[in-house]
Formats: structure tokens, sequence, C-alpha cells
């Protein structure tokens, strides 16, 4: 694990700054501090590398020099050039709504990995390169406050100092406040309210303008992120995959309390070319003097049990019970919103307030599609994407939008929404701090995650978001206090639409609202700079990582039901894990509750939060587990289960010398096959670790081992390897193999394998987990284990002597020698990940670097080669092999059973 103390070091003017405290930047101030004390926030107590490594802040150290004595433990270093435009918070202060994106860096903690540096000279990633990423790698979180309870806004920038640059202002409270600070705003209270911020934060307003942010919002979204814009249509989300050379030009519409209408052509080039002011504001307005409701969702809520023709004037109420089929219309169709109300003898408390509510909305909808439509047509556009709160992530406010779009368009306009839908100004508004160069982001920097804190306090609209893990706990233990089943927030079934522009009432499920769905529906924008997209995937356009389609019932359904079953036994080893304290278990529970919360919110609505697929599941879960801070829940039988193997590993080895090539290799990939047996998320394996030791089950797995397997290209890769005939081909330059479970699987599995093809002269990349995830192994174990079992294998200890993995090691050759005869290397990268699946189009810059050179790639276990990439296809030569651990997959994937094999060889496309 990284040790603070020995972070490498910038010199400024000859005094030592940690590299990882130098944007600790107030008052144009760096603090040269002995410890890194980052910002707590959620993540796991260090060691979690990738994700928290990122690039550096952008500062500028001319002219630097020290305030005060330079004797000082803790002196000030004056950056003169540094401008304060490490900005961490944007403000869009709207008619109704308040939006803050704010930004929190993450910890590094990795710089110290003696792993990685021999790495990075050995692959030639250079610090340098590093350090010349536009942008920080952090957070950006999104909130928001009604506009007229801005005090608790006020209080909530206060208390988290963000007005202060950033959090990492909090380390030194002792700091004056930086007078000088300020704060990009947009909307019209960035001049309303520009006296207030000043007064209690003080702290200026610069001011962006309100459609530049909109437009510049707009744009990133729809490059940045890989499930932003969907469309809606009678109850169903469909993501829509964005080409970002053809996204211009497109309608924007931003909804908010009033409406405009933006047709835009690229970056920076807009032109507002319509609005009304029938918007959001009306919605909430008209409908709270109408309906007495005391908030916005209780009105949107009540819209969900109304009936519209109850005081809307249909078609069919003007002709009689009949469509006027003549020009298109149905009886069911609104002739004239809220025209009931001039015919009957009635006063408002005579009309349910669900049915105004409902035809209110419905009016409000429709004529902002038309509207838009019209200006689409105007333009000849055919893409028009709705922003603004007035949508909610409402089904029946989009279905109707939508409807409109489609009805007067004849299908050829496209009606999209976008899931940060209210907080396109105040995301273009922290986009304006120009070093930022948060435009230069590309998709696969970005990962989205979903704590707690962000799904759910976003229920109180104005109510920050949690803050600590124990603010989350006691959030969690309220729910069950309250003997509260945490009830998934319903979505609206689909509404029922029929035919020429009618529509029925929404046949509403649920008979609440869900919580803040804006909220909901977007978590935590992770910025990774250092992430990439994997080299070698063939056409990384369409790759797709998920092997089975989460969009059928049946299957999402039966996931669901694994992971639930499976919770318990997570629990219980989670607990133990950290040592099965009453601190541990309280996490346990607010940890099996929090992620059953958002299984049954993904179980009614699996688009909330973007594409879902298997692997999103799986990596939700440790997610889930590191934000109550369980930082390895199978530490201990990973451990356990390293031990026992490498006691066997000497046999194993002896055993395999004796045996011809060909033999070997075959056995080799038995091997692998058989380890695969030990996953501790597979509910029958786990059943079966009662029946035996590790030992006797390794054997046993090995003793069933029958070719063919259910898949079985093994000729054809051990031609690959050896030839026929007199073609002997060479040697693979380098191989990744991607390893997966602890024990058996590295250690009797993929060590003899990788060992194997060092001896044929082939550099090996062992390419592990940056976090764990189950008992999958980790990079940062890796060298530790090779170490152990190099004290048995010249060969491993030469291969991982060059790879630069023994450096601390003290082992014990066989021999006593030390000498370093020349030796293809054995390295070790991490993924850039932390899930049992592998997402290729987000891996680690290392990974990426190692993948340069290699021209086969081994794929080892149920989570990588099946669950994932069983489809992907590769530049190089690629090796799927793995145990299939679970009936139902078999049954799907191979037409097979459980514990069926599947070894399967794709040369080089
Ligand atoms: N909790 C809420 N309180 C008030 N209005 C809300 C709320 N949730 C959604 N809305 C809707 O969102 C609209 C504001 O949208 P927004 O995009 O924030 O615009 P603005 O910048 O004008 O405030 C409101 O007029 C209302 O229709
Ligand atoms: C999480 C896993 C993909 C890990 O498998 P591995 O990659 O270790 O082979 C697998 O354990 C799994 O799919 N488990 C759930 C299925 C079950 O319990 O049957
Ligand atoms: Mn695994």
């Amino acid at each position: 694990m990284a040790n603070l103390t020995e972070d490498p070091v910038l010199e400024i003017n000859g005094i030592k700054v940690k590299e990882e405290d130098t944007n600790l930047a107030i008052d144009n101030k760096v603090v040269v501090r002995e410890e890194g004390q980052g910002e707590r926030d959620m993540s796991p107590p260090g060691g979690n590398s990738i994700h928290r490594s990122g690039s550096r802040p952008q500062l500028d150290l001319s002219k630097a020099a020290i305030e005060g004595n330079f004797e000082e433990k803790d002196p000030i270093i004056l950056l003169p050039n540094q401008s304060d435009d490490i900005s961490h918070l944007a403000v869009d202060l709207g008619g109704s709504l308040i939006k803050l994106v704010y930004f929190s860096r993450h910890e590094d903690r990795s710089s110290n990995d003696k792993r990685k540096k021999t790495l990075k000279e050995r692959l030639g990633i250079s610090n340098g390169s590093r350090r010349s990423y536009p942008i920080l790698g952090g957070r950006l979180h999104f909130v928001k406050f009604e506009t007229n309870k801005i005090n608790e806004c006020l209080d909530f920038i206060s208390s988290k100092q963000l007005h202060r640059g950033g959090m990492d202002s909090r380390w030194d409270s002792e700091l004056p406040a930086n007078n000088n600070a300020v704060i990009k705003a947009t909307g019209g209270g960035a001049y309303k309210f520009a006296d207030l911020f000043k007064e209690r934060l003080g702290v200026s307003l610069d001011k962006e303008d309100e459609m530049d942010c909109l437009v510049a919002g707009a744009n990133f979204l729809l490059k940045a992120i890989r499930h932003e814009a969907f469309t809606h249509m009678e109850g169903q989300k469909e993501f829509v995959q964005i080409d970002h050379n053809d996204l211009f030009p497109y309608l924007l519409v931003n909804i908010g309390s009033g409406v405009s209408v933006i047709k835009v052509d690229g970056d920076g080039k807009f032109q507002r070319v319509s609005g009304t002011n029938v918007g959001g504001g009306t919605y909430w307005g008209l409908g709270r003097l109408l309906t007495k409701c005391k908030s916005f969702d209780e009105l949107l809520e009540l819209s969900q049990r109304g009936d519209n023709r109850t005081i809307d004037m249909l078609v069919g109420d003007i002709y009689g019970g009949m469509d006027y089929s003549k020009i298109g219309l149905s009886a069911s169709t609104i002739a004239s919103s809220f025209g009931k109300a001039i015919s009957e003898n009635k006063e408002l408390e005579d009309y349910r307030p669900e049915d105004i509510s409902l035809s209110l909305l419905r009016m409000i909808s429709y004529n902002i599609g038309q509207i838009s439509y019209l200006n689409a047509l105007r333009f000849g556009l055919k893409r028009i994407f709705f922003g603004g709160f007035f949508i909610r992530g409402h089904a029946y406010t989009m279905d109707t939008i939508s409807f409109a779009v489609q009805f007067w368009s004849k299908g050829e306009a496209q009606a999209m929404f976008l899931r940060h839908e209210g907080f396109l100004g105040a995301l273009g508004a922290f986009m304006s701090y120009e070093k930022h160069g948060l435009d230069d982001l590309m998709v696969h920097q970005l990962v989205e995650r979903f704590p707690m804190g962000a799904p759910y306090t976003g229920g109180k609209i104005h109510g920050p978001p949690l803050g600590d893990l124990n603010e989350k706990i006691s959030w969690m233990e309220k729910f069950v206090r309250k003997g509260n089943e945490i009830t998934a927030p319903v979505p609206m079934a689909p509404t029922g639409t029929t035919g020429l522009g009618g529509f029925e009432v929404p046949s509403s499920k649920g008979e609440t609202l869900r919580s803040d769905a804006s909220a909901l529906n977007i978590g935590v924008l992770h910025l990774v700079p250092t992430l990439e997209v994997f080299p070698l995937l063939a056409d990384p356009k369409t790759y797709e990582p998920n092997t089975i389609d989460l969009a059928d019932p049946s299957e999402l359904e039966y996931w669901f039901t694994v992971l639930s079953e499976h919770l318990p036994d997570l629990v219980d080893k989670a607990v133990a894990s950290e040592g099965g304290t009453e601190d541990a278990k309280r996490r346990g529970h607010a940890f099996a509750r929090a992620f059953s919360a958002h299984l049954a919110r993904l179980m009614e609505e699996p688009a909330a939060y973007g594409k879902l697929g298997l692997a999103n599941l799986l990596e939700l879960r440790e997610e889930c587990l590191r934000e109550f801070h369980f930082v390895d829940a199978y530490r201990s039988i990973k451990q356990r289960e390293n031990e026992a193997s490498l006691a066997v590993l000497p046999d194993l080895l002896m055993e395999l010398d004796s045996m011809s090539e060909e033999t070997r290799l075959l056995t080799l990939i038995e091997g692998v096959l058989a380890a695969n047996i030990f996953d501790w998320g597979s509910r029958a394996c786990v059943d079966l670790y009662h029946k035996g030791t590790i030992i006797e089950i390794y054997r046993m797995s090995r003793n069933k081992m029958q070719r063919p397997w259910r898949v079985d290209d093994f000729d054809v890769f051990k031609e690959r390897m050896f030839g026929s005939g007199d073609r002997k081909p060479p040697p693979h330059r380098r191989a990744l193999l991607f390893v997966d479970n602890s024990g058996a699987d590295i250690v009797l599995g993929m060590l003899p394998l990788a060992r194997e093809l060092l001896r044929r002269g082939t550099e090996v990349v062992l390419v592990a987990n940056s976090l764990p995830a189950l008992n999958d192994v980790t990079a940062m174990e890796l060298p530790d284990i090779v170490a152990e079992a190099a004290k048995h294998c010249d060969i491993l200890r030469r291969a991982a002597e060059a790879g630069g993995l023994l450096v601390d090691a003290m082992i014990n050759t066989l021999d006593g020698s030390k000498e370093n005869s020349s030796s293809v290397p054995l390295m070790v990268v991490e993924n850039g990940c932390g899930s049992p699946c592998i997402d290729l189009r987000q891996v680690s810059s290392e990974l990426a670097a190692a993948a340069k050179d290699a021209d086969l790639i081994i794929l080892e276990g149920m989570g990588r080669s099946l669950h994932t990439n069983y489809n992907a296809r590769f530049k190089c030569d690629a090796l799927k092999l793995a145990m299939v651990k679970n009936q139902r997959l078999a049954e799907k994937l191979i037409k097979g059973n459980i514990y069926n094999c599947v070894c399967r060889y794709e040369p080089a496309s």
C-alpha cells in the first residue's frame, strides 16, 4: 500500500512540495504538508489506486516563493501566477430551482507503488505524460435546491466550503476565507442574488450567459456521456447512441420555469430561435393555485391518479362520441384543454385536483412538444433534445412531448430527453472555467457511480446529499427502525396511447411518484483522465461488453434473484472481513439495505441509471460495498486459498515438467479451467466448498476435465503454438493474461500457464483488478504471490526479476544464486476496474500501454470472458477460458450445463 510520507515531491524554488498536495490552491497559496489528508469522501481508505489516480491539476508554479519563515513546518508558498480559477463550483440560479455542479478531487495514494514505477519505465509511461492531462481527476456532483430556499443552498455551499476553492481548503480551517473568490454563475439569479452571495459567502458571481451555458452543457453531455440521451415513447425508454461526428445541427428545448428553443449548430454556435412563456413555472404556479398542492412533486403525483376527460373537452364530446376521422382526430383527442369547465355549472371545488393536475400537465407538455416540432420544421431539424427540470424524468410528461413531436412530424422528427435534464446550464457554467479543460474529456474517461447519497437525498429537493458514512448509515437505519421497506420508487406503467392523437389516462401502476427522479437518474460523475479504450479492440465503436441482454425481463428477474440471494452470505463475509465488530455489523446492514434498494429501483426501472447490463449490476455491488467502507470482503478467504495453493505448487510444477510440450499445454489449459471453479460469486460453487478442502476440490475438478469441452478450440490454439508438420510458428511476442480469482485459480491455473509462455520466450503481462471484487486477485496482491511462487521456480523468478516484480521480495532462490540471466519479463498491470467483469472501453493507461506490443490476450473466468467479452473481437489472437458456474448461463450461452468449460480461441481479426 502506498506510503504517504514517501510520496514523490515537486521542487519549487528548492522547497519540496508533495505532488498530491499541489492543488491546494487557496488564495494563490500552496500549503506544504507532511501528510496528505484528502477529502475523506466515500472511497475506501488507501489502496484504491486507479480510481483515485488521475492527472494533476494545472498549477502555475512559476515565481513560486515561500511566505514567511523557511523553518516553519508548514510554510505557505505563494503562487503569484496561479490564477484563482481552480474553483470547484458553478451555479445556475433559476427562477424555480438552483442547480449546483461541484467538483471534488480524487485522492491519489498510488504514486509510491513500486510496481508501478518499474512498470512505467518498462512500458515507457512517463510521469510527464500524466502531468500533461489538461484536467483534474475527481468527481462531479450534481445538487439542486428550490430557489425560494436559497439560504439552504448557501448553507450547503458554506458547509462544504465550496466557495473557497473546493474541498481542499477544508484541510486547514485556519485559512482565511478567500475574499477574492469568484464563482461562475448563470441564470437570472446570477444578477438577482449577487449581493447575497457576496454578503453571506464573500464571493463574487462571475456571470455567464444562460444560453451559452445551456448549449455548452448539452454539447458536453451528448459527447461525453454514453447513455445520456434517450427516447421515451409509450412508457418505453431507449438510450440513443449519439454519433459525435453527426451531432449538429439539433434543436435544444430547455423547459425550465419558461421555455427556450435553441438551434444548435456546433460548439458555441447557436441561435435562440423561439421560446414560450408557458412552461414549468406555469404548470407549477397554476397547478398550485388550482389544487392547493404544497410541492411540485405533490402536484405531479396527483396527476398520476387523474382523469383529464372530466375537465378537457374531447373531440368525442363535440362529435357525439364519434371520431372526426376526416381530419385525423380520434374521439379521445383533446379538442380543448379545460374546455369542459365552460359548459358545466361547476366551481373549482367540483373538480378533482388529480384531474386538474393531469389536464394541466398534458396541456403544457403537449403544447411544448408542438412548438418544438414547429421550430424543428422551420429549420429542417430532425432531432430535438429536451432538457430542464419540468421534465423531472416523468414518464407521462415525456410520453406526451414525444407523442406531440411524433404525431405532428408524422414520425420525421424525434424527441429525445437527457438524463442530466436540468443541469445543462450549471454544467455549462462549470465548464466555462478555462483550466478545467472539461470539454476535452472523452466518454471513456468518465465513470458514473450511484452512491446512496446521490439517489436518495435528492428526494427532498433542498436536502444536501448525504455527507459522511455515518450520515448514510443513519439514513439507512431510519428506514429499518420505521419498519419500512425501502420501497423502490414506482414508475408509471406505460401510458396507453390511442392513435390519432388521443391519449388515455395514464394507467398508473404505483400510487406514488418515484422519489426525485432527476436525482435518482443521475449519479456522481467520476472523471478519470487516465482511463483509455483498450487498444486491441477490433472495433471499439460496435463493442458491447455485456453478453446477456437484461432488456429481456426474464433475464433481469433471474439475475436480480441471484444477486438478492447471494446478499446474506456476502454481508457475512464483509462483516467478518472487518473483524465482525458492532460497527462492521452496522455497516453491513446498511450495505445490504442500500444494495437491495438499488436492486428494487432497477427492477422497477431497469434503465434508471443508464443502459443496464449484468456487468453494471456486479460492479454496482462492489461499489456499494466500498461505499460502506468494506475494502475487501474476501480478504481472508483469498489469503487462505493462496497459501493452500502455493503449498502444492512445487508438486504441480514438477508434474508439468515431466510432460512433453504438447501434453503440458493441454494439461495447463485443463488446469486453468479446473481451477476456475474457485469463485465465491457463484452460489453453486460456494455450496461445493463445504464438501472438501481447496485441494480436494481442485483435484476433483481436474479429474473431471474431459474433452471435448463444450466450446473447444484447443486444437486450433495448439496449432498456433506449435505449428503443424514442418511449420513452426514464432512464439507470441507478448501475452496479456486477464486473471480472475485468487487461490488455485491464479496459483495453480494461470501462473503455470504464464510460466509456459515465458519459457517459450513470450513476455507475459498479468492483468488484474485495480480494486477487489469478490475473490478476484488484485494487481496489488500479485507481486507477493508471484514472489512466493518464484521461490519454487527459476523461470518465474528470472522473469519476475526482469519484469521488476521482485524489487522488494526477499526470495530464496532454489540454487541460492541471484544472477539475472536474460529472461523475458513477467509483469503485472492493473486493469482499471474493481468488478468481476471488464468493460474494455475503460481500462487503465498502464494496461493500454502494455497492450501496444501484445499479440495474444487470454481472458479468464466467467465475468471477464463470458458475462462480458464473449463476443468481443480483437486485433490480436484471443483465448477465452472459463468454467461456467451457473446452470442458466450454461444453457443460454453454450447450450450446456453447469461446470462445462469454454476454451474459445479466435485468431487476430
Ligand atoms: N421540486 C421542484 N420544485 C419546483 N419546481 C420543480 C421541482 N421539480 C421540478 N420542477 C419543475 O422544474 C421547473 C424548473 O426547471 P429548471 O430547469 O430548474 O428551470 P429554472 O432554471 O427556470 O428554475 C419548475 O418550474 C417546475 O416546473
Ligand atoms: C460474479 C461471477 C461472474 C464471477 O465469476 P468468475 O469471473 O470468477 O468466473 C460469477 O460468480 C457469477 O456470475 N455469479 C452469479 C451466478 C450464480 O451464483 O450462479
Ligand atoms: Mn472471479
